[in-house]
């Protein structure tokens, strides 16, 4: 039975007994372990830890120090592979084909991901004419923010949580990292690495829990954080944003997302098809990029939707481990449930189920999995709560349009703005549709291609501020000015 552990100051600590919850695989409801839940106590540690670390040998790496570091933790992140997949695959039930390309490189990557940005990046300089004619030299200096709170997903459990501590470390500040009781795993064993690397103590902390009255609240309330950021439901984003206030921390919100895909007629259509298949069914359908409404120029309706429905009726679910699988369970029960529930407004609200609804028969085996089946519908009205609220499951609604006018102000319609895909050939009205579309992310027949220097976020509900090259600087950096009179 594996253990996972709080990692304060450098060392694992465990909760009082009664503190401790268990943690299952969604692939067949087995046991994997405990976790151990931080208490009050627990989150005072871990920030202190953070806050004496900025003023300890940390506080007096070099950037370029800061950056071999990382990049060592990088590597060691790679040489522990294996460890992290089995780990990564276990809490999520996630094919290991999917988490050996995109989670656990990109985990390692992200610690990479801003040391060229960090090695290039200037600060700004003005000079100044005075009254006297000598003049004054303005000077931009960047320093960490200090202890950063780091609340993160079950989707991505490594990539979402390196995406945010890798430029974090970088900017010179120290983090007390919360993963999402679901998957402790790999943000756990990161704490080995951390060790064996030579980062010093404190600089990086997890502790274990849950939201409202545990290790979240504590986290994301505790006096000496000084700024916090969250990827997760916009409604766990609003109240991060309240604890915040109090004491003027700074926020960076990647929340949740109703995704649109729009297919115009003159679209490559296995191109179309292959990536809305991915950012709809990628994962369980469990990515906050993904897409959940899918808009088809009508004549290429039947067409597309015939298409779509025989690649579904192609997935594989099966273990993490079967080489065949390409489709997992959902993270656990309680998200299975909740994704059950939309399967039952859909029925309610008319749709037509093209293909799935329900829960396959995946055996005795693994008839204890949080299973489900990846589906489509259509028929439903453009204001169906299913068509309008984020489900984060396998499945999507279809729906023909007949004009770009018409399109762009379906896609538009929702308070949501995180990402979105169009698919066309015509490269001038791919262009005019992406300026249109209220989204952080539009791609363009492509989807989920990423590029780690570009701005990421989401617009309206969908989130606050920008990830990526050089838009992190702004909120783990405070900049300052200094104003030289010659
Ligand atoms: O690719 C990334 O950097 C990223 O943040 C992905 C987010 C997916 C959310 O579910």
């Amino acid at each position: 039975m594996q253990e996972f552990k709080n990692f304060i100051n450098g060392e694992y600590v465990g909760s009082s007994e009664d503190r401790r919850f268990e943690n299952r695989c969604p692939v067949d409801n087995s046991l994997i372990g405990y976790v151990h839940e931080a208490g009050q106590r627990e989150v005072d540690a871990a920030v202190k830890a953070a806050k004496a670390a900025l003023k300890g040998p940390w506080g007096q790496f070099t950037q370029a120090q800061r950056i071999a570091l990382l990049n060592r933790v990088a590597d060691r992140i790679n040489e522990r592979f294996e460890e992290f997949l089995e780990a990564e695959c276990r809490d999520t039930g996630k094919p290991r084909s999917l988490a050996s390309h995109i989670d656990i490189p990109r985990g390692a990557a992200n610690f990479k991901a801003f040391s060229e940005t960090l090695n290039n990046q200037s600060t700004e300089g003005f000079r100044l004419d005075t009254p006297d004619g000598r003049g004054a030299i303005n000077v931009g200096q960047r320093t960490p923010k200090g202890v950063i709170a780091v609340v993160c997903p079950w989707n991505l459990p490594l990539l979402l949580m390196t995406w945010k501590v890798g430029p974090a470390l970088a900017c010179g500040n120290t983090v007390v990292v919360k993963p999402s009781e679901d998957t402790p795993a790999t943000t756990t064993l990161l704490g080995e690495v951390m060790n064996e690397c030579g980062v010093p103590a404190g600089v990086f902390n997890v502790v274990h829990g849950f939201g409202p009255n545990s290790a979240g609240e504590f986290l994301t309330t505790h006096p000496l954080v000084d700024a916090i950021t969250f990827t997760g439901e916009t409604r766990t984003g609003e109240i991060i944003m309240q604890a915040a206030s109090v004491g003027l921390r700074n926020i960076s919100l990647e929340c949740g997302g109703k995704n649109a895909a729009i297919v115009f007629a003159d679209c490559d259509l296995e191109k179309a098809v292959e990536g809305t298949m991915r950012s709809a069914f990628v994962n369980c359908g469990q990515v906050c990029l993904g897409t959940e409404r899918v808009y088809v120029e009508r004549p290429l309706f039947e067409r597309f939707l015939a298409r779509m429905k025989e690649e579904v009726a192609r997935l594989k679910p099966g273990r993490p481990e079967d080489a065949q699988a390409n489709f997992g369970p959902l993270v656990s029960h309680q998200h299975r449930d909740k994704v059950l529930s939309y399967y039952e407004l859909a029925r309610q609200e008319g749709a037509k189920v093209e293909i799935g609804g329900g829960v396959p028969d995946m055996g005795e085996a693994l008839s204890g999995g949080a299973w489900i089946e990846p589906t489509i519908w259509t028929g439903l009205a453009d204001d169906a709560r299913v068509v309008r609220e984020e489900i984060f499951g396998p499945c999507c609604h279809l729906r023909p349009f007949d004009s770009e006018e018409e399109v762009i102000a379906l896609a538009n319609d929702t308070p949501y703005g995180l990402a979105a895909s169009v698919w066309t050939e015509n490269g001038s009205r791919a262009l005019r549709v992406a300026e249109q579309i209220e989204a952080g992310t539009v791609w363009i027949n492509s989807w989920f291609l990423r590029d780690l220097r570009a701005a990421f976020g989401g617009m309206k509900h969908s989130g606050i501020g920008r990830e990526g090259g050089v838009h992190g600087l702004e909120f783990y950096t405070e900049l300052k000015n200094i104003c030289i009179k010659l």
